[in-house]
């Protein structure tokens, strides 16, 4: 039987070391780091997770200043908002939620943010230096995958590693963070040849596709990890809804250790984002 990783609970401790971070700053008289988070439109999943965002900002003492603007925000409108939180002193992380509605260039307004503030490390300079492994600020998805994986692996070094997806989110960067442990790692996408037999090869698999239950059980070698970012609400044919990942949850029993959904990599996404805010006031 494989074992359950408890993200919510590894996502509460590492909270915790956020809030005693955070407790410590405002004990030397630095005040507490400052998270601007930026909501364009009502896109209801991100009204959920920027809430959550929020309340979560407010129990380790971080300040959070939401700003909320209309579906129909003009993109120069964006920038200089961002423009704005870029100069603010008492804004240490700026945190634009995705998607954006269809007028506005994510990639522009993603490399408008100042990369020291870039707290979803999405900016090309914090890109820059995760592919080369000189620090910035990394992605909380792929931060939150390795710290999942840390809990159960000590020695990454020539382990194979296949990720599946190629997002800039997620699929890229966890496939940097695997090749700066010295895994062997395979990136692979919606379009890969024969998918099931290389994620049969792999020790590690991240399935970050974004597609349901894609992974099946006879894909997965027996023994291996398994870590399931993927999070889509699938309607069951009784009207009810229910979230379902990835990997065909019932079937990872000869793994040695999986993500369940919910409760795996969704929580340790916001834990990172508080730990990258202290970061990067502290920086
Ligand atoms: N600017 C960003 N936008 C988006 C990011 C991001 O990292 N930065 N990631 C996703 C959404 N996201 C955070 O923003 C996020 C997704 C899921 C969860 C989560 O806790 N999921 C729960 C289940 C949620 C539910 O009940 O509906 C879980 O997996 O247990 C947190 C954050 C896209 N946009």
């Amino acid at each position: 039987m494989a074992t359950l990783i408890d993200g919510k609970a590894i996502a509460r401790a590492l909270s915790q070391t956020t809030a005693q971070a955070v407790a410590g700053m405002v004990a030397q008289g630095r005040g507490a780091p400052g998270l601007a988070v930026v909501l364009v439109g009502n896109d209801p999943a991100s009204e959920v997770y920027v809430g959550r965002k929020i309340s979560q900002c407010a129990k380790v003492g971080i300040h959070s200043i939401e700003h909320r603007l209309p579906a129909d925000t003009a993109q120069a409108d964006l920038l200089a908002l961002i423009a704005a939180l870029n100069a603010d002193p008492g804004v240490h992380g700026i945190l634009v939620q995705l998607p954006l509605p269809a007028q506005i260039d994510a990639g522009k307004v993603l490399d408008a943010i100042d990369p020291a503030k870039d707290v979803d490390g999405f900016h090309p300079v914090n890109v820059g230096r995760l592919s080369t492994g000189t620090g910035g600020l990394v992605p909380c998805t792929p931060l939150g995958c390795m710290m999942l994986l840390d809990t159960v692996i000590d020695n990454y070094r020539g382990l194979d590693a296949v990720v599946i997806g190629k997002s800039n989110i997620v699929g890229k960067p966890v496939a940097m963070l695997l090749l700066e442990r010295e895994c062997t790692v395979t990136v692979t996408h919606i379009a890969t040849q024969g998918l099931p037999d290389i994620v049969r090869k792999a020790d590690i698999v991240v399935a970050a596709a974004g597609a349901p239950e894609l992974v099946k059980g006879d894909w997965i070698k027996p023994g291996a990890v398994v870590i399931d970012v993927g999070i889509t609400r699938v309607t069951q044919p009784d009207g009810t809804t229910r979230l379902v990942g990835d990997c065909a949850a019932a079937e990872m029993d000869h793994a040695r250790a999986v993500t369940p959904v919910p409760g795996g990599v969704g929580p340790m996404t916001i834990a990172c984002l508080l730990a990258n805010t202290v970061q990067a006031a502290q920086a």
